[in-house]
């Protein structure tokens, strides 16, 4: 009989371990940096037990960002420069993921498995593209070979493409990790990230599987960076100063409300392929408001941001007590928080610390328990999902 694969034999051993320990790493739209997760696991499925053990975002600098800036949800873009970043951010990830173990005096054999979640360069579900003869399509970056290969860690990667072979439009993944992090019987919550694009994750008092919906909303803080990088050469608006600054204009947020992606049925995914300078400029032209000032539009695009989702909210769980429990970089958002605050006054806010989570670790343990998953779960079915194990393996030899 030939011998089984070594890789495969010791993958096989992490998979029956009683305790596992696992990395979860996002790089999302926003471009600021990359979350990494070390989190330990037993058991699987809803009957996961997990911890975060350390967490760090390690933020990217301008040069990178610069770099990834010239393909990122671009429709045009130069190949060799694709071809160049696939395998430089997967070597780079390993680095920052060295380092940060480095800093948490792990050692780097001791982790069982990095889930990885790449950088997406392009997201186009048909409804955004539209091109017949094609279905949803989604990009992310960053090979995973050279992640396993330059820590010696197992690394699972790629999640996305196997929703949409399953057919999802790839995102959003929250959905799996959400049931588990967030539901709890008797309580009408909802799970809302404002990352680059905002997200939710309905979980409803009564743990009923085939009603938890999980959805991109709109825009997060895509459009909000994007003026401030464009308008204050700033990467965003910290603690929305600019944003208080200026007044909302509110002919230009009843354009930017305007987009019939809006009225489209959840669940739908979204990105700055579609939400962003251009399409501000066209609701800017529609609404006569091209010559507000720049702060105005820092202003208003909050504010967009904070409607929209109170707007999505409010018209799909019209709930007495409903409890919102807020997580990435938008949660420290005051503007946005405020202003949902405002449109959503019977809802409770909190963000995901009152659930026991790190706000900003939130979505890099999400890919840390599809991970988990990966390596020894069985497929979940929620609703018309798609019930399917996510990522592919890489191995460091
Ligand atoms: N103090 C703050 N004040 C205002 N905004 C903030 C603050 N801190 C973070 N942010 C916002 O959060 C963003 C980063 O959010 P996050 O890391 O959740 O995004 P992401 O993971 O890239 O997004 P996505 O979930 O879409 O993939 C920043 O670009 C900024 O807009
Ligand atoms: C294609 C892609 O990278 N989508 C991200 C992005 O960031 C937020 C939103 O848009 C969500 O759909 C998704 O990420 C989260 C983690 C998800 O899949 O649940």
């Amino acid at each position: 009989m030939p011998l089984l694969n070594k890789n495969l034999q010791k993958l096989f051993a992490v998979a029956q371990k009683d305790e596992r320990l696992g990395i979860g790493l996002m790089s999302g739209t926003s471009l600021d940096g990359l979350d990494i997760a070390l989190c330990s696991f037993s058991g699987s499925g809803l009957q996961t037990q997990f911890k975060l053990l350390n967490f760090t975002t390690a933020p990217y600098p301008e040069s990178f960002k610069k770099e990834v800036q010239q393909v990122f949800a671009k429709k045009q873009a130069s190949l060799e420069k694709v071809t160049l970043l696939n395998t430089y951010i997967g070597s780079y990830h390993a680095e920052l993921i060295l380092q940060a173990l480095t800093e948490w005096q792990v050692n780097p054999a001791d982790v069982d498995f990095i889930a990885s979640h790449g950088q997406t360069i392009y997201h186009a579900p048909k409804r955004l593209h539209g091109q017949s003869g094609y279905g949803n399509a989604t990009l992310q970056i960053g090979d995973a070979d050279h992640i396993a290969v330059k820590t010696g860690i197992f690394t699972i990667s790629d999640f996305r493409q196997k929703h949409i072979a399953a057919g999802g439009e790839g995102a959003p993944l929250a959905l799996y990790g959400d049931i588990l992090l967030g539901s709890k019987p008797g309580e009408e919550r909802i799970l809302l990230n404002i990352g680059g694009i905002a997200n939710l994750t309905y979980l409803p008092a009564d743990v009923d599987h085939t009603k938890v919906m999980c959805t991109d909303i709109g825009p997060g803080n895509t459009l909000i960076d994007a003026a401030c990088r464009a308008y204050f050469d700033k990467p965003f608006d910290e603690d929305s100063q600019i944003a208080y600054s200026g007044n909302i204009d509110e002919a230009l947020l009843d354009a930017l409300l305007h987009h019939p992606f809006f009225n489209e049925a959840a669940p739908k995914t979204t990105g700055p392929e579609l939400f962003n300078l251009n399409f501000v400029a066209d609701a800017q032209q529609a609404s006569r408001s091209l010559n507000i000032s720049k702060a105005d539009l820092v202003a208003t695009l909050s504010a967009f941001t904070a409607r929209s989702i109170a707007r999505f909210i409010g018209t799909n769980f019209p709930l007495a007590d409903l409890k919102l429990f807020t997580s990435g970089g938008g949660a420290r958002n005051p503007f946005v928080i405020e202003h949902i605050g405002k449109a959503l006054p019977n809802v409770t806010i909190a963000d995901t610390s009152e659930l026991g989570i790190n706000p900003d670790a939130k979505e890099a343990i999400l890919f840390a328990l599809l991970g988990n998953e990966a390596l020894c779960g069985e497929p979940i079915t929620i609703g018309d999902n798609p019930a399917v194990l996510m990522g592919k393996f890489s191995f460091p030899a």
